[in-house]
């Protein structure tokens, strides 16, 4: 460990900054009773100023976010100066350096990453969010090809539902939609579908379909709809590409559309739909878990349960999503136990 933060010591051992962007950091860290690596996001309340209410909505978004393609958050921790958010660390980095590394992908890798970045959209304008911020630097790869969503600071949670506009003009300027940065009203779920053209766009060439250093001139692109097709995509890529970068709203593709569109669902055995469903049911609680959790600290499973039940994100739901995580991948549902606390067993080393 390095860095110690008071308000983690005995909880995470802290590692190396492993991102850093305007207002925060991100370090790697390891929680205590699991051993299990994960990625702290550490903000100064300060450095944040008004952007505080952003931190606070991305908080609440992903306390209401359990799904396989979305990063998960474990515990968040606020002190007076900072906030802590404990993430899922996906070991393998951002899905932009992937591509980069390659160029571009073949048809069936950027299907295969596709499919999941679908999964995740839909799942996510089903819990009625909008992410406003696609791109291939906010999807992370673990350590099974995985992708996992992060950066919802930008999300919408629109009062009236998914079907209400949005105003304001947010997100990275490649990857925003022709009505979003046309001062329109908007609705998210759309904006969103422009972005994942454009990330599929970047999955099959490896470069941006609309592109310019002049910001004026990148906009003229954008809302002329037009883009070069090179010799390399399939028939069926283009139509799948047009279908997402149709500059009208309303003639572009939805994600209902999209998950179970051919293109998406090629080579797929056809009961694999598209697994925009969450396979958490994030509800009722594993029992092999609140078990091992209550053992560990001598209370019974239902005065556990009934803690954990609060979904309070603090060390007990960290432990307990952590543990739980390390069950999906059939990993051993143990916690580290402190020596000194069971008596008569000897401290090793
Ligand atoms: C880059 N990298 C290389 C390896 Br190997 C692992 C990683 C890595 O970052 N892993 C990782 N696991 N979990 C996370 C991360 C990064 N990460 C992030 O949240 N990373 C974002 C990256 N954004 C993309 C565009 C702007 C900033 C970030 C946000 C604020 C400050 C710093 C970084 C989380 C916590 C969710």
């Amino acid at each position: 460990p390095i860095k110690s933060y008071c308000a983690l010591d005995g909880f995470y051992e802290m590692y190396d900054t492993i991102g850093s962007g305007g207002f925060a950091k991100v370090k790697l860290g390891v929680h205590c009773l699991t051993g299990e690596k994960v990625a702290i996001k550490i903000m100064d309340k300060k450095q944040l100023g008004d952007d505080l209410p952003r931190i606070r909505l991305e908080i609440e978004a992903m306390k209401s976010l359990s799904h396989q393609n979305v990063c998960k958050l474990f515990q968040v921790i606020e002190t007076d100066a900072k906030i802590f958010m404990v993430l899922e660390y996906c070991p393998d980095g951002e899905l932009f350096d992937y591509i980069v590394e390659r160029d571009r992908l073949t048809e069936d890798e950027a299907r295969h990453f596709f499919r999941q970045i679908v999964a995740a959209v839909a799942y996510i304008h089903h819990k009625g969010f909008a992410h406003r911020d696609l791109k291939p630097e906010n999807l992370l790869l673990d350590d099974d090809q995985q992708l996992k969503l992060i950066d919802f600071g930008l999300c919408a949670k629109p009062k009236g539902g998914m079907n209400s506009h949005l105003e304001t003009c947010c997100g990275s300027p490649a990857y925003a939609a022709p009505e979003l940065i046309s001062g329109k009203c908007y609705l998210g779920s759309e904006a969103d579908i422009w972005s994942m053209g454009v990330l599929l766009y970047a999955l099959l060439c490896g470069y941006l379909p609309f592109d310019d250093d002049n910001i004026a001139i990148l906009y003229r692109k954008i809302q002329s709809g037009v883009y070069e097709k090179p010799e390399w995509l399939s028939e069926s890529s283009m139509e799948m590409l047009d279908q997402l970068l149709q500059v009208d709203p309303k003639r572009r593709i939805t994600v209902a559309q999209l998950l179970h569109h051919p293109w998406v669902l090629k080579d797929c055995n056809p009961s694999y739909n598209v697994q925009w469903e969450s396979i958490y049911q994030t509800k009722e609680l594993d029992d092999e878990c609140v078990t091992e959790m209550a053992v560990s600290v001598g209370k019974s499973r239902k005065a556990m349960h009934s803690i954990l039940s609060d979904w309070s994100y603090d060390y007990n739901t960290a432990t307990y999503l952590l543990l739980w995580k390390r069950k999906q991948l059939s990993k051993s549902v143990r916690l580290m136990r402190d020596q000194q606390s069971i008596p008569g067993t000897p401290v090793s080393g």
